[in-house]
């Protein structure tokens, strides 16, 4: 049966050996570092068009199993992937009209399978978003982590006193930064349970609960009265959809007080329509991972913002850093993965170990991007107060 496949295969000289299991194997280069070994002899049928959603949902349906590190198999994959089908985008973008019951089943998908899992492989904050390494040679994730949030706060202009919305507060470690080295008070809103709970805790327990106050809260349920200095959003915007993106912006926008600032850090698409890139990658996060996330590129989410009438004053983008965070994520769960076979099932391991080393693989390749964005709510007569240079946030 090997045989069938093996003279497109071999000619792609990969360090990959394709095995069946308790059958022949074919070594498609010198020296393997990666084994497929296929346990469903219909999978053979898959690889003549091995698209990345195909591979993968094999591994998680445990119908093929993979030896090697998981960085390799993720390289190696898409090199068979695209010695095969050539190196094409997705053609059509999956969207939804999103609504508060669908995505609070998705977000409970995602968030809440075990929030002890989560902490095998995050940093202590527990900061579920792009770190910041400002020090890219020696920065640990918990360090780049911290200069993230920093840089947040710094970009922000936090002065003590000021209330601050966080809108996708996840376990909470921004407005704890937030609201210990900047004197500010924190509403931070999320829709996992698992999460809200968490972050409480670690609230109580770093003496921080007069100054933050954590719901289980819609985006869409927020009151809109202007009671906000500082908007932040950081992860988030990715679970929103394109349907929605702009009365999304709308809700950001009335939460501040005219003259306040607005940041949204989110993962953005490659290409213009938002379509994905890469032989199913995206079909399988989707699936798989965050279902009904959706990606809108920069433009489209600049646009956005503008039309709702936030003036767009620093863009940056940070997709070398989101790299590396999910390398470091990655590396730390390959470290855990007994400890995590306790926590989840074998498949929702099997699906975040893909997921992390493919979306690290994915941002070093440039199939997405990240972008802070900082707006300015401006006042009445146009006017606003930031400073004249960006000298204040690098001194
Ligand atoms: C990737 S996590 C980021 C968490 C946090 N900002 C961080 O950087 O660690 C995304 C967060 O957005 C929240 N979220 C997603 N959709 C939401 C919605 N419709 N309303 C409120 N929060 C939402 C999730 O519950 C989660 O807390």
């Amino acid at each position: 049966m090997l045989t069938q496949l093996s003279e497109s295969l071999s000619k792609l000289k990969l360090p990959l050996r394709v095995s069946l299991a308790g059958g022949p194997s074919l070594d498609l280069g010198p020296d393997p570092r990666v084994t497929l070994e296929i346990l469903d002899p219909l999978l053979l049928n898959d690889l003549r068009q091995p698209s990345l959603d195909k591979l993968g949902e094999a591994f998680i349906d445990q119908r093929m199993e993979v030896r090697g590190p998981i960085m390799d198999v993720v390289e190696i994959a898409d090199h068979l992937s695209m010695g095969l089908l050539g190196d094409n985008s997705e053609p059509v973008c999956s969207r939804t009209t999103h609504d508060k019951a669908m995505d609070a089943e998705a977000i409970a998908y995602h968030y809440d399978i075990s929030n002890d899992f989560y902490r095998l492989w995050l940093d202590p904050e527990m900061v579920y978003s792009c770190a910041y390494f400002r020090d890219p040679l020696h920065d640990s994730l918990a360090q780049a982590q911290i200069n993230k949030l920093d840089h947040l706060c710094r970009k922000l202009r936090l002065k003590p006193g000021e209330r601050l919305l966080d809108v996708g507060c996840g376990w909470g470690g921004l407005a704890r930064h937030a609201a210990r080295h900047y004197g500010v008070s924190v509403y931070g809103i999320t829709l996992s349970k698992e999460q809200l709970e968490l972050a409480r805790e670690k609230n109580a327990e770093q003496g921080l609960e007069d100054s933050i106050e954590l719901q289980l809260q819609d985006y869409r349920d927020l009151p809109g009265d202007q009671a906000f200095d500082k908007v932040v959003s950081v992860g988030m915007f990715e679970h929103v959809g394109h349907a929605n993106l702009q009365h999304y912006f709308k809700m950001l926008y009335d939460q501040v007080k005219p003259g306040g600032l607005v940041m949204n850090h989110g993962i953005t698409a490659k290409y213009v329509d938002g379509r994905p890139v890469s032989r199913g990658a995206g079909t399988f996060i989707g699936r798989y991972v965050f279902p009904h996330g959706e990606l809108p590129h920069l433009s489209t989410a600049i646009a956005s913002m503008s039309e709702e009438g936030l003036e767009v004053v620093d863009v940056e983008s940070l997709r070398l850093h989101y790299a590396r965070t999910l390398e470091h994520w990655s590396t730390n769960l390959e470290a855990r993965l007994e400890e995590a076979r306790a926590l989840v099932s074998d498949k929702t391991l099997r699906i975040w170990r893909i997921y992390l080393a493919g979306c690290a693989y994915g941002f070093r390749k440039n199939w997405m991007n990240i972008h802070q964005i900082l707006a300015v709510k401006p006042l009445p007569g146009g006017q606003h107060h930031l400073p004249w240079t960006r000298d204040d946030i690098y001194s």
